[in-house]
């Protein structure tokens, strides 16, 4: 599997040590940033964001302080479904019943080892589909409406 990863200064120590850990699994990008130096987390979800949902890579993983920035910029680029998590359970049950193609984690909320065992079930859970797909397709639905300005409150 194809993954891409980035993250903010926030985030930063979270994505050095998933990199090391994960890398023996899956072949992973990173998109930055390269130090703990202040920087924006928008400009990073928008480059790991933009790439998933082009196919580039199956999957993405963004690390900020809370994991909470990257989950909301990442989650406005239309076709990606992004998750913050921080425990096991809605790990598997992101992947099984939102199908999430971006996992967010937060380096001042979990610790590494946490992030490592969450991003492990993250990548491994497979997505349910069956009654869960007419609930994807109404967020494609929404995104579509929006997108076309035709949304009618
Ligand atoms: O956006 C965030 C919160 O959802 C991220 O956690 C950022 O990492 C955080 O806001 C950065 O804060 P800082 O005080 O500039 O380090």
């Amino acid at each position: 599997m194809n993954v891409a990863i980035a993250s903010d200064h926030g985030g930063f120590a979270l994505k050095e040590a998933l990199k090391e850990a994960l890398s023996e699994r899956v072949s992973i990008t990173d998109f930055g940033c390269d130090s703990e130096a202040s920087v924006d987390y928008p400009d990073y979800a928008k480059s790991v964001a933009e790439r998933v949902a082009a196919g580039e890579f199956e999957r993405g993983i963004l690390l900020c302080g809370t994991g909470i920035g990257m989950c909301i910029a990442a989650n406005k680029v239309p076709g990606i479904r992004a998750a913050t998590v921080h425990d096991l359970f809605s790990a598997e049950a992101t992947r099984a019943h939102n199908d999430s193609n971006i996992l967010t984690m937060g380096g001042r909320v979990i610790s590494e080892q946490q992030a490592i065992e969450i991003a492990k079930v993250w990548l491994l859970t497979p997505y349910e589909g069956g009654r869960h797909a007419r609930r994807l397709e109404k967020i494609h639905d929404l995104e579509e409406t929006y997108a076309a300005g035709t949304h009618q409150a």
